[in-house]
């Protein structure tokens, strides 16, 4: 696959204080690269810099095949910049409509720049919006749509000048959750369809293990742990990436739920999460039989993660030290992740 955005040792320093520290990444044509982190982690600091709307303060960042920032200089005029702008498409949160323009106007004005000519600009927006699902939302203005709508218009606007790649800064952040779920199935159908590169920034894993491809963790302006979505999900290395991935916050938030001060100082609590290949076996029927667990179930789910079938449990086990190696080895050995849950960090949550 080509590269189609390469990110190297990028730093952005604002005032002394280290926004994004030495990030390299490595975004390939057609790839939807989830980027992913808590608030001021610096994402949006680093994504920003993949068009030079945030210059960094090192690093070097080359963009289909050109050398836009090197050795703290720009390499490219403002003409060129400007150009390559225009095949960078963004789409924000809050949509950054034009409130008193009509929604073809909006999709138009990414156009004014361009040699078409009023015509093919109306016949091109016309499709734009097509695309998007709006064709008979042409006319409206953006107050009397629901957000999605407006994000759809905001899509249309990004696509005008056929970028290769769309950055998508929490586009769906102030959507509910239905609406969150078409504007994705959206930015997938353009991935498909116009071999369309996505940089998703999001705060929810669960937008990246809908329609990401690959997964970049971020923390404190350093990226983490990054990788193919499957690999990253199955085998998470860091803490943050093991809370994002697994509904991790989500088994934390049942798990609290339970009397936690009940269970007796040996008992263990562990988080499985792992491939289901075959319907007719279960993990924790296995382990039970096999190593003599009674392994009680606190906490079940199943997801489909790049089209695989990804389970997680919480289990709690009431072993000797010994038997617990035992059942930790029968698990490890059908490749399931273990990961011991903290019930002090747990109550901590
Ligand atoms: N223009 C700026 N001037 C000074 N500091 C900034 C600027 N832009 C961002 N920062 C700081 O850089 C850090 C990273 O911010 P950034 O917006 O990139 O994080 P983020 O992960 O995208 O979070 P969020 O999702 O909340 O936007 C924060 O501490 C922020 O306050």
């Amino acid at each position: 696959m080509a590269k189609q955005i390469s990110l190297k040792d990028i730093s952005v320093i604002f005032d002394g204080n280290v926004a994004v520290d030495k990030v390299s990444l490595q975004v390939e044509k057609g790839d939807i690269y989830g980027v992913i982190g808590f608030s001021g982690a610096g994402k949006s600091t680093l994504v920003r810099t993949i068009n030079l709307l945030q210059k960094p303060t090192s690093g070097s960042i080359t963009v289909t095949n050109d050398i836009l920032f090197e050795d703290g200089k720009q390499k490219i005029d403002a003409k060129q910049l400007q150009e390559k702008r225009r095949k960078i498409g963004m789409i924000f949160q809050h949509f950054n409509l034009l409130n008193e323009a009509k929604v073809i106007d909006n999709v138009a004005f990414a156009l004014k720049h361009s040699q078409l000519s009023e015509k093919e600009i109306h016949t091109k927006c016309l499709h734009l919006l097509e695309l998007v699902g709006l064709q008979d939302k042409a006319n409206f203005y953006p107050a009397q749509l629901s957000g999605g709508q407006q994000q759809r218009v905001a899509i249309a606007r990004a696509l005008a000048n056929d970028p290769d790649i769309l950055i998508s800064d929490e586009a769906t952040s102030a959507l509910d959750p239905k609406t969150t779920n078409q504007i994705l199935d959206l930015l997938y159908e353009l991935n498909q369809k116009l071999q369309l590169t996505i940089v998703l920034i999001t705060h929810e894993m669960d937008a990246v293990k809908r329609i990401a491809n690959k997964v970049a963790v971020m923390e404190d302006g350093k990226l983490i742990e990054n990788g193919n979505l499957l690999d990253v999900f199955l085998h998470p290395k860091q803490k943050l990436t093991k809370q994002f991935v697994g509904g991790a916050l989500e088994v934390q938030h049942i798990l609290n739920t339970y009397s936690l001060n009940e269970i007796a100082p040996n008992d263990q609590l562990y988080q499985l999460v792992y491939g289901i290949d075959d319907v007719t076996k279960s993990v924790v029927a296995d382990l039970d039989e096999k190593v003599g667990t009674k392994a009680s179930i606190l906490y079940g789910n199943v997801e489909v993660l790049g089209g695989k079938l990804i389970g997680t449990l919480a289990i709690l086990l009431k072993l000797d030290a010994n038997k617990e190696q035992e059942a930790l080895q029968f698990l490890r050995d059908r490749n399931v992740i273990v990961t011991k849950l903290d019930k002090d960090v747990l109550r901590n949550v």
